[in-house]
């Protein structure tokens, strides 16, 4: 399922309506007018005060493949309006058949933290083309920023602990499962309980046993002794199928046993019951008998606010093995991310600014060609600050908050800053390096530890100051006089 997707082409993985707009730009002769796209969220998921950005590595495979073979061709040349007639005329569909992507993307760097608003992606190109790529760059980073900013979260609570994803069977269908579990490595998680993850994007794959094991012999030391047999190098025992702490003396005989053959009793599982009481007794007998070092793993159903309350109880579990409340994003399952229209270059080459105009302030889209300037000190990241590219900062810069032009800061020319989008596509020619998954799993951590504490509570947490540089606040505010007036 997973190759058949993947070794098929892709083009038509967007909604029928960008393919309709596609055609009446063609149409109209606006085909390859040049166009600028941002793609940003408006809202951090989970109610949090932060998201990873996740999914690049995704969109680099997706336009590095990006073409309509003659199926597809076909297909979209046998769609029908409302009067039976075709929808779209053959000379579009060579259009289709030659087109070559031009079009530039710059993009944040996957793993870096990111804020509502700023853009992740930024695609410049031919209209046509912009617009065709709106659903399917949507589709990779959305849900991908969303799993990583959990796995985040997840980790800010183990902190030292290990993490495994053991999400396949819960995942919204085979994709869902890959990309979580990609997402989630990245995001801090140490490995997955997903082999096929394991062989295509190199995670480590760990795992222990099911109930069904256990079950299937008359009795559980017989269970356990059988699974030490012949895994004795893997040694994880599920304990609770019929009584947890009867479970646990089971395993310390058969950690003797594999004492005795030059292996150890490497972990057990709790998966039922009160985790925070079972762990601690569990952790007393496996210490009394000499087991200091088998670690103790839970699963079921953790989520990061349950992983907290069980180390405020004192739990003594040290590896996490966590599912549906994960890959599923169950407490939010889509992040809102949007791909706004910013500037259209008009007939004597100057950019037209575009905004998309809301009753609610959040909602109006903010023009230009957009980059985010992080102003850091010694100690950290203090604000990010959203410009035109079009209209560099020279010296001083002045950041105003969009929500309220009474607030503003200055940093002097001397702060120091990183720019955060990069170039990915260069007129459709692929110009970056992908980090390996591992070295994007180590940027989350490193990013996150530059930022204030605040920001990374689950309750309430601390809002990080993004605002618009004022060139481009006074661009965007004139903008919407401008179109509330034309009304
Ligand atoms: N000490 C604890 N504090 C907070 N939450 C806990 C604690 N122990 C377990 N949990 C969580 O409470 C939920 C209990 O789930 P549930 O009611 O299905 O119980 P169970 O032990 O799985 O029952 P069963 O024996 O039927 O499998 C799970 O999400 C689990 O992770
Ligand atoms: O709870 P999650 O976070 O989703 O983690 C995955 C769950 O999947 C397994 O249960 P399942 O009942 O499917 O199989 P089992 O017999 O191996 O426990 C495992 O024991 C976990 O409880
Ligand atoms: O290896 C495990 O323990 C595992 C794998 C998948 C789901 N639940 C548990």
């Amino acid at each position: 399922m997973i190759n058949r997707l993947y070794d098929t082409s892709l083009g038509l993985l967007t909604d029928l309506y960008q393919l309709t707009m596609a055609y009446g730009y063609w149409k109209s002769g606006k085909a390859e007018q040049e166009a600028v796209f941002n793609l940003y969220f408006r809202k951090h998921p989970f109610q949090g005060g932060f998201t990873i950005a996740c999914g690049l590595s995704s969109v680099i495979d997706y336009l590095n493949e990006y073409r309509f073979d003659e199926a597809d061709l076909e297909y979209v040349g046998s769609l029908t309006g409302s009067d039976g007639e075709k929808l779209f005329e053959p000379g579009f569909l060579d259009y289709l058949r030659t087109m070559e992507l031009q079009c530039s993307v710059d993009a944040v760097p996957e793993g870096t933290v990111v804020f509502p608003n700023e853009p992740l992606l930024r695609v410049q190109g031919p209209i046509l083309q912009c617009q065709l790529l709106e659903t399917p760059l949507l589709n990779l980073i959305n849900f991908q920023s969303l799993v990583a900013t959990k796995a985040a979260r997840m980790r800010l609570v183990a902190k030292d602990d290990s993490l495994l994803e053991f999400g396949l069977r819960r995942a919204q269908g085979p994709d869902g499962g890959m990309t979580a579990s990609r997402a989630a490595y990245i995001g801090g998680f140490d490995a997955t309980s997903n082999v096929l993850a394991g062989k295509l994007y190199g995670i480590p794959v760990k795992g222990t046993h099911a109930h069904s094991w256990v079950m299937s012999f008359d009795t559980e030391l017989e269970s356990f002794k059988t699974y030490a047999k012949y895994m004795p190098n893997n040694v994880t025992l599920l304990v609770d199928t019929y009584d947890s702490l009867k479970g646990v003396q089971h395993a310390i005989t058969v950690g003797q046993q594999l004492r005795e053959r030059g292996f150890d009793l490497g972990a057990i599982r709790l998966d039922s019951g009160d985790l925070a009481y079972l762990s601690i007794e569990a952790r007393k007998l496996l210490n009394e008998a000499g087991f200091e070092k088998t670690s103790i793993v839970a699963s079921n159903d953790l989520d990061e606010y349950i992983m907290d309350s069980l180390k405020i109880q004192g739990a003594k579990i040290n590896i996490w093995g966590i599912g549906t409340k994960l890959v599923t994003a169950y407490d939010q399952p889509a992040l809102g991310g949007v791909f706004k229209l910013a500037a259209i270059k008009n007939e004597v080459g100057e950019w037209d600014y575009k905004l998309k105009l809301s009753e609610q302030a959040i909602k109006v889209s903010t023009p230009g060609i957009q980059q985010v300037r992080r102003f850091k000190d010694a100690k950290g990241f203090i604000s990010d600050m959203i410009f035109n590219m079009e209209t560099p900062v020279i010296g001083k810069a002045t950041m105003v908050d969009p929500y309220d032009f009474t607030k503003n800061r200055s940093f002097s020319d001397n702060t120091m800053y990183e720019d955060l989008l990069v170039p990915v596509f260069a007129k459709g020619a692929l110009v970056y390096t992908l980090p390996s998954i591992h070295e994007t799993r180590k940027r989350v951590q490193e990013q996150l530890s530059h930022f204030h504490n605040g920001i990374k509570r689950f309750v309430n947490p601390h809002t990080y100051p993004v605002g618009l540089e004022k060139g481009l606040f006074d661009m965007k505010t004139d903008l919407i006089v401008k179109l509330r007036a034309a009304k």
